[in-house]
C-alpha cells in the first residue's frame, strides 16, 4: 500500500484549497461523497432529491441497467444494433454460484470507471463543487463480493483473485478514485424489504430477508462497527455520516429539507 497523504493535504496539493482554509472556490477539486447502502434503502430516491436541493452538483448513480443489459463496450467499432449478451442482474439471481465471479467483476469495473469521470463543466464553474456516487468500489468488495464468499457463492480461489485485482486497481488509480466520506443510508432490513417489493424489479422476486439482513449486517460492520477489515489507508479513517432513513420522506417536504440540512452540514466537517 503506498503511503497516502491526508486529504485535505492532497486536495491542497492537488491546487485547491482545503475547507479549513475556510474560502470558498470555484473548480477545485470537488468534494467526492458515495452514497451507501442496502438494497432498496433508498439511494437512489435519495440521489434525485440532492439533484433537485443541489443541481449543480453532479450524481453518478449505480448502472442498474447495464448490468441488466451486458453489451460489448462502445471503445470499439460499433454497429447500430449491438449485440445483447444477457440480464447478469438476474442471471446473478438465479444461478449466484455460477455468476457471482463474473458480476463482481463487472460491477466493480463499473464502479471504477464511475470514479474515474471527470468532472463535468457544469461543475467545474461551481463554487466548492460536489461529487456524489451511488456505491462504490468500496461496497463492491466489504459489502456485496465479502457476502458472496461467505455465503460460499464465490470460491476461495475466486475471492482471492478478486481481492488480488480491486487492490491492484484501487492502487494503480490511487487518489483519482479517492472518495473524502460516506452517507450511510441507514434502515431496518424489513423497510428495505417493503419498498423492494414496491419497486418491484423482476430480478429481485425471490430476494428473501436473510439476504437483507445479511447485507445490513454488512453495512454496519463496516461503516459503524468498524470491524470489517479494509485494505486502504484513508478508507479506514474517511468519515461516515449515518442517516436514519426509516421514515417516509417521499412526501413529507420538512422531512426532505431535514435530511439536505444534514447533508450540507456534513460536507461542512470535512
Ligand atoms: N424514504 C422513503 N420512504 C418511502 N419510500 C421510499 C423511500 N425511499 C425510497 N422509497 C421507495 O422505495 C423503493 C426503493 O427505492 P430506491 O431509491 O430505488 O432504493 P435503492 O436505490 O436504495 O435500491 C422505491 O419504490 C422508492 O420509491
Ligand atoms: N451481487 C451483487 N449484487 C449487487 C451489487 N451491487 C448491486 N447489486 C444488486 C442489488 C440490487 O438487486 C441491484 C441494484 O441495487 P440497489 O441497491 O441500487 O437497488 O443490484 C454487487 O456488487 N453485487
Amino acid at each position: 500500500m503506498r503511503p497516502l497523504l491526508p486529504l485535505r493535504l492532497r486536495r491542497a496539493a492537488a491546487g485547491g484549497l482545503p475547507r479549513c482554509f475556510g474560502m470558498a472556490r470555484r473548480g477545485g477539486p470537488a468534494w467526492r461523497l458515495s452514497i451507501e447502502g442496502n438494497i432498496a434503502v433508498g439511494k437512489s430516491t435519495f440521489v434525485r432529491l440532492l439533484g433537485k436541493t443541489f443541481p449543480e452538483w453532479q450524481m453518478a448513480t449505480e448502472p442498474v441497467a447495464k448490468w441488466q443489459k451486458v453489451q460489448a463496450s462502445s471503445s470499439r467499432e460499433q454497429t447500430s444494433s449491438s449485440q445483447n449478451f444477457g440480464n447478469l442482474l438476474q442471471m446473478v439471481y438465479q444461478e449466484p454460484s455460477r455468476w457471482s465471479y463474473t458480476f463482481q467483476t463487472y460491477s466493480c469495473m463499473s464502479r471504477l470507471k464511475a470514479q474515474l469521470e471527470p468532472l463535468s463543466e457544469k461543475l467545474l464553474k461551481t463554487w466548492d463543487p460536489v461529487q456524489i456516487f451511488e456505491r462504490s468500489v468500496y461496497s463492491d468488495r466489504y459489502i456485496f463480493a465479502k457476502n458472496l464468499f461467505e455465503l460460499g457463492h464465490l470460491t476461495e480461489i475466486e475471492w482471492t483473485i478478486y481481492q488480488d485485482l480491486h487492490t491492484f486497481l484501487l492502487q494503480e488509480f490511487g487518489d483519482r478514485i479517492a472518495l473524502h466520506g460516506f452517507l450511510y443510508l441507514q434502515a431496518t432490513p424489513e423497510k428495505c424489504l417493503e419498498r423492494l417489493h414496491r419497486r418491484g424489479r423482476p430480478e429481485e422476486k425471490a430476494i428473501q430477508l436473510e439476504y437483507l439482513e445479511q447485507l445490513h449486517t454488512q453495512h454496519e460492520n463496516w461503516l459503524v462497527k468498524k470491524t470489517t477489515e479494509v485494505h486502504f489507508e484513508n478508507l479506514r479513517n474517511a468519515p461516515v455520516f449515518v442517516l436514519d432513513v426509516n421514515n417516509d420522506f417521499e412526501d413529507d417536504p420538512a422531512e426532505q429539507e431535514e435530511l439536505m440540512r444534514k447533508v450540507k452540514a456534513f460536507i461542512k466537517t470535512l
